[in-house]
């Protein structure tokens, strides 16, 4: 038995999870932020800006956001992260509604994970949840098997949502970390910026294991600081999308950092990009909590000093590697 889901965000991963509320019975409404990309979507059955081939049976498009939250019990938010709370602002959410966040970042100056920009709208904690695992959305929408982790603070709650959206390709685990599960989601994209330079200058797989490990252990120290539990992070939502990102050229952050590698500038690599890369904003955040915590966080803010042009991706790799020798652990 299926419910009335919302997606609220029709970029490519709003659309792509839409796709897979309707393939798993739910009634499902998405709303776009432009009404060209509604009424593409209900004349075509396609998104006509975002995985445009994809076939959305049993997806009804809107661009009234009173219209597609009115009724849901089920409400997914699919906007990019720095533009979650405003946002909100204009939303009434249904009172009973679970809530599902899909964005993976920190909110600039607030420090906050998306989870806790929910909270502080309103919404009970209990009805939260947050989806992050490998997700690449353009193989979801090619059906392409998958996995991923919702996570809640009631596991009941998370469980519901796994139920609302397994299909035979996409297989949600469950869990109760769901501040683990939101560092490890904003931090894989900062790590994927440094693992794009580091290929955008002509570097192979023992620098990109490198990168991915070191940046594991940075990421995974800045959510114990926070409470987390450190196995997340050798799960799905952090082991498991740090590799699925920073290997996949359909990253948006990875082919950002290879852009920066290349030599363009961050102006370049923004108009080369094909959607959101949420570490060009969040690495300033996830920096700032580290410093909160007390967490030292070499390559984010590496990363962050490239970003802010103090530093080229040459001379952040220098600098990596000409830190002091120590234990690994
Ligand atoms: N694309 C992917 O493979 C995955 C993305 N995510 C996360 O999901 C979140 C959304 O990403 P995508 O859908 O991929 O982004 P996208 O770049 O494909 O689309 C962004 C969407 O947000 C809308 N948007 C932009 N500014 C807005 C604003 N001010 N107010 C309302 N809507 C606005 C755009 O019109 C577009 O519909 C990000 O946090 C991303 O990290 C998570 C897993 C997979
Ligand atoms: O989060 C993602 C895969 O799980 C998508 O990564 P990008 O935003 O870098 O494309």
């Amino acid at each position: 038995m299926g419910v009335r889901a919302t997606v609220m965000g029709a970029g490519a991963w709003g659309t792509a999870f839409a796709m897979i509320l309707a393939t798993a019975g739910n009634e499902v409404t998405l709303w776009a932020r432009r009404p060209e990309i509604a009424e593409g979507i209900n004349n075509t059955g396609c998104n006509p800006d975002y995985l445009t081939g994809t076939h959305l049976p049993g997806v009804t498009a809107t661009a009234d956001p009173d219209a597609a939250l009115t009724g849901a019990e089920v409400v997914v938010l699919a906007v990019p992260a720095q533009q979650l709370r405003a946002n909100l602002a204009g939303w009434t959410m249904p009172a009973e509604a679970i809530v599902v966040s899909l964005a993976k970042g920190i909110e600039v100056g607030t420090l906050q994970t998306m989870g806790q920009v929910v909270h502080e709208h309103g919404i009970l904690r209990d009805r939260i949840t947050v989806v992050s695992g490998p997700n690449l959305a353009d193989e979801i929408a090619a059906r392409q098997p998958a996995t991923t982790v919702v996570a809640g603070w009631d596991r009941a709650v998370a469980e519901q949502v796994g139920a609302v959206c397994r299909t035979p390709w996409f297989r949600p685990y469950t869990s109760i970390d769901v501040i683990g599960c939101e560092i490890a989601g904003a931090t894989k994209n900062a790590i994927a910026l440094a693992v794009g330079m580091g290929m955008g200058r002509g570097f192979g797989a023992n620098s990109m294991a490198s990168l991915i490990t070191r940046g594991l252990a940075e990421s995974t120290r800045l959510g114990e600081s926070l409470g987390a539990d450190p196995h997340t992070f050798a799960g799905l939502a952090g082991m498991g999308d740090l590799v699925a990102t920073c290997m996949s050229p359909l990253s948006r952050n990875r082919s950002f950092g290879e852009h920066l590698g290349r030599g363009l500038s961050v102006a370049e690599a923004t108009t080369a990009s094909r959607g959101v890369a949420e570490g060009v904003r969040s690495s300033t955040s996830i920096l700032a909590l580290a410093h909160r915590q007390d967490v030292e966080m070499p390559i984010v803010e590496r990363v962050v000093q490239v970003l802010a042009g103090e530093l080229s991706p040459d001379e952040a790799i220098r600098t990596l590697m000409a830190r002091e020798t120590k234990p690994e652990r």
